[in-house]
């Protein structure tokens, strides 16, 4: 099997076949431009001292500052955060924002930390990295296991070692520190209106569509919310501990207080089922909303979805790829589909520089026009090219990269005019 890393570049060389730019750009999007390794230190409740392995990359900065989430997860590692800043580069390009990608992580478990522990982890975090991010060099928002209350602690520690307030240094803050009103729905609300554009242009019917969801998280509950909202019927959802199911669709009011108060979305009614099984599911739309590589060459001929829409990052394996293409099911790809949170994450950047905020209502509608902008760019270029919706992206975003590069004029493959 091919890393991560591997298998997620494989995609470059795809979309390359599909556009007549120079494949000087595929070079430069190789390998990270730089990568960090730190040891976190974290002095446990107990009195332990522990180090645990951290990580920040800046992937790729053509487009502007890196831009990207920390995820606390035990399983990061150096290959997973290159692959998912790799993700944020050519996500941020397919929403023409004016980000590279970058992104970090700890190997930690959080489920076994304490609110005090986790502030000092994620103040040690800062310590270590504060030398790498900055609001015009590398921005850190939030992923996996992190919240705003994790990122207003960073933003401190951030202020404390400069002996300066720098509000634009990490986005996804809690709304008291500068944080953008909508951040915290933003990538469910994206997604959904990444769906919503394209079951437009299918001619598909919302109502009564089923829909299953993969993690009860921060972006997989939301999307959820909003599609229950709309008319589909929401059958099935789970989280690491497994999924429930059902097929007159689940009340989400009592998932989300069942998640809650216990734990889990498998302590609310509703027949359990494995993670493995929510992937086969006989469903209209499957949304993957938890971790990389759930969807591979093994499973890939068992799902049932027409539809996959890719919260989460890297849900699909590259290897899966022909299977789904070939079978007809149609993926909102990662780079499209998940990148509500960083437009306004973008948004918070921008706001924060100006010290002038922005209504929710403002907010919402500036995120629904560009996922709506991005999503018909993407479907018009699959359509012209008579390809996939994910090489689409992926050609969009080359073509973003290389002509920046070229207007930059100082990457080494551009030199001279070229
Ligand atoms: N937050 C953001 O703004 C963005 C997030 N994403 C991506 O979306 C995905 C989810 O992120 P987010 O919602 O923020 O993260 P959260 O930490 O809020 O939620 C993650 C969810 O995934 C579940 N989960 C973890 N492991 C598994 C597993 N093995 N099988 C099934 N479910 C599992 C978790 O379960 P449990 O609750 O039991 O731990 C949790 O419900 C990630 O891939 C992330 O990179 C993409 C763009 C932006
Ligand atoms: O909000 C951001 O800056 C980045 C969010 C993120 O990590 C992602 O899109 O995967």
């Amino acid at each position: 099997m091919p890393s991560l890393f591997d298998g997620a570049s494989s995609r470059i060389e795809a979309a390359l076949e599909h556009t007549t730019i120079s494949d000087d750009i595929a070079q430069q999007l190789a390998q990270p431009d730089t990568a960090l390794k730190v040891s976190v230190p974290l002095r446990h409740d107990d009195g332990a001292m522990k180090l645990y392995p951290g990580y920040r990359v800046r992937y790729d900065n053509t487009l502007g500052p890196s831009k990207g989430g920390i995820r606390f997860h035990p399983d990061v590692n150096a290959d997973e955060v290159s692959t998912l800043a790799f993700w944020m580069t050519m996500k941020c390009a397919v929403l023409n924002l004016p980000f590279g990608g970058g992104k970090g992580g700890i190997s930690i478990d959080p489920k076994q930390l304490s609110p005090a522990e986790m502030e000092r982890l994620s103040r040690a975090y800062i310590d270590k990295v504060a030398d790498f991010i900055g609001p015009d060099t590398d921005i850190p928002a939030p992923d996996v296991n992190t919240n705003p209350r994790v990122m207003g602690w960073m933003m401190d520690q951030y202020r404390i070692i400069n002996r300066a307030e720098e509000r634009a240094v990490i986005t996804g803050k809690p709304v008291e520190m500068g944080g953008s009103l909508g951040r915290t729905t933003a990538t469910g609300d994206g997604a959904f209106h990444a769906l919503q554009t394209m079951m437009q242009r299918w001619g598909r019917k919302a109502q009564g569509a089923t829909v299953a969801v993969q993690g009860f998280g921060n972006a997989g509950q939301q999307f959820a919310r909003l599609c229950a909202d709309a008319g589909y019927s929401v059958v099935a959802v789970s989280d690491s501990r497994g999924g429930i199911y059902d097929a007159n669709g689940l009340d989400l009011d009592a998932v989300a207080k069942a998640k809650q108060s216990e734990g889990s979305v498998t302590d609310a009614q509703g027949e359990k089922l494995s993670n493995e099984e929510v992937i086969a599911l006989d469903v209209d739309v499957l949304a993957p909303a938890a971790l990389e590589s759930v969807i591979t060459a093994e499973n890939s001929a068992d799902v049932r979805a027409r539809v996959i829409v890719e919260i989460a990052n890297g849900p699909v394996a590259s290897e899966a790829d022909a299977t789904l293409v070939n079978n007809g099911v149609q993926v909102l790809p990662d780079i499209l589909a998940n990148a509500g949170g960083v437009t306004v994450s973008y948004f918070e950047w921008v706001q924060n520089r100006q010290a002038w905020y922005w209504d929710a209502e403002t907010v919402a509608e500036r995120l629904e026009s560009r996922m709506v902008d991005a999503t018909q760019r993407v479907a018009e270029r699959a359509n012209a090219l008579d390809i996939d919706y994910r090489t689409a992206a992926y050609v969009l975003a080359l073509e973003k990269l290389e002509s920046a590069a070229r207007a930059r004029g100082t990457s080494a493959f551009f030199r001279d005019g070229a």
